[in-house]
């Protein structure tokens, strides 16, 4: 299947592009933002993620760019233009949601058909592309069943065949595997790559799911209380995460201050956990520590220690090759200088 959305804009020009957009709830005087003053563009042809904890915003942000929510401030703009105040069926969007929404009462087919007909396409070029929509999502061979026949992984691919189909110049996904138990979560999400890929789509995902943002994205946006924290691709992202907040999201633990650095974050595959009397070796800060956990984990342990750093006593988890520490031990915690990540803020959320 060819992309897709029929666009006249410039090459280079971001499908979807927020320019300071804010949402409100509530009255003037106790106005709360869902979304504050969010800027940023999702790259054509892109996998891009909004990720953050519950109540960050996502889902008000996504349903700005669908249109079913107006901002309070700020412009949206797709394919270059100003769509502020356009009509979400005006906006060439396709959606899919966590719950997902199919009619029980029509054939996988009418489903998948639908989108089309409301567009006014001529009736052999709706079933035509309704077929060509459920073949890319491996259901061709139950286009006449009910969404009750199938399980709902399934039904999540007709809801995507559903989108797809209309070519959207964005294809917008709220949660769209957190229905599915886990082991098919994992499946679906290289389905839904896969899928991305085939048809060239641009695609917006909103998800809490670190992992899932991380093996999906190009583009990763993360953010938090409604504005953004950090924007990039994965692999820029997370070995530089900006802030604490950041950090945390992304499943860092270690956090201290180091004098010369300020506050850092390590990865535990990072840190070395020296016995009495063993040379550091190599440049790198060095802690006195004291062993308060180990966990076996087969080709490591995983040690949790309390270390002397420059704001007092931080908690450490390192991984540690052998088995040969028990706690209570007194140790020596190296971290190499070009593993420290330093962090702005140093206490993230609770700054603001
Ligand atoms: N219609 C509304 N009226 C009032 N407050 C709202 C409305 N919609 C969203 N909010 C609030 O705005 C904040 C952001 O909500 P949003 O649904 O965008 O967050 P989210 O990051 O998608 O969270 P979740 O992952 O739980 O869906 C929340 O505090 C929410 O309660």
């Amino acid at each position: 299947m060819a992309n897709t959305a029929e666009t006249a804009a410039a090459p280079g020009t971001p499908v979807v592009r927020l320019d300071g957009v804010s949402r409100e709830y509530g009255k003037a005087s106790g106005a709360f933002a869902a979304v504050s003053d969010l800027s940023l563009d999702v790259p054509r042809g892109s996998f891009t993620t909004l990720l953050g904890p519950s109540g960050c915003g996502k889902t008000t942000t996504l349903r700005m760019i669908a249109g079913f929510v107006r901002p309070t401030s700020g412009r949206i703009l797709l394919e270059g233009a100003d769509a502020t105040s356009t009509p979400p069926e005006k906006r060439n969007i396709g959606m899919v949601f966590q719950s997902y929404a199919l009619f029980p009462h029509m054939t996988l087919r009418d489903n998948v058909a639908f989108g089309l007909r409301t567009r006014r396409i001529a009736k052999p070029e709706v079933l035509r592309r309704a077929g060509e929509a459920l073949e890319l999502v491996g259901l061709s061979h139950l286009a006449d069943r009910r969404p009750a026949q199938l399980s709902g992984g399934q039904q999540q691919r007709v809801a995507l065949a559903r989108a797809v189909a209309v070519r959207p110049s964005v294809l917008l996904l709220d949660e769209p595997l957190s229905n599915l138990d886990a082991r098919l979560r994992v499946q679906m999400r290289q389905e839904l790559l896969r899928v991305q890929r085939e048809t060239g789509l641009t695609a917006v995902l909103v998800t809490h799911d670190q992992d899932e943002a991380l093996e999906l994205s190009d583009h990763l946006v993360i953010m938090n209380g409604g504005r953004l924290e950090q924007q990039g691709a994965p692999r820029e992202v997370f070995p530089a995460p900006a802030n604490r907040f950041v950090a945390e999201f992304l499943g860092y633990q270690n956090f201290l201050t180091v004098p010369g650095h300020g506050p850092v974050t390590v990865r535990p595959e990072h840190t070395r956990l020296l016995a009495d009397g063993e040379a550091a070796g190599g440049d790198g800060v060095l802690l006195d520590a004291q062993v308060r956990g180990v966990t076996y984990q087969g080709s490591h342990c995983l040690v949790e220690v309390a270390a002397a750093s420059g704001d007092g006593e931080a908690t450490l988890h390192c991984l540690h090759p052998g088995d040969d520490v028990r706690p209570g031990a007194r140790v020596r915690i190296a971290l190499p200088h070009r593993h420290l990540v330093a962090l702005a803020g140093g206490a993230g959320t609770e700054d603001r």
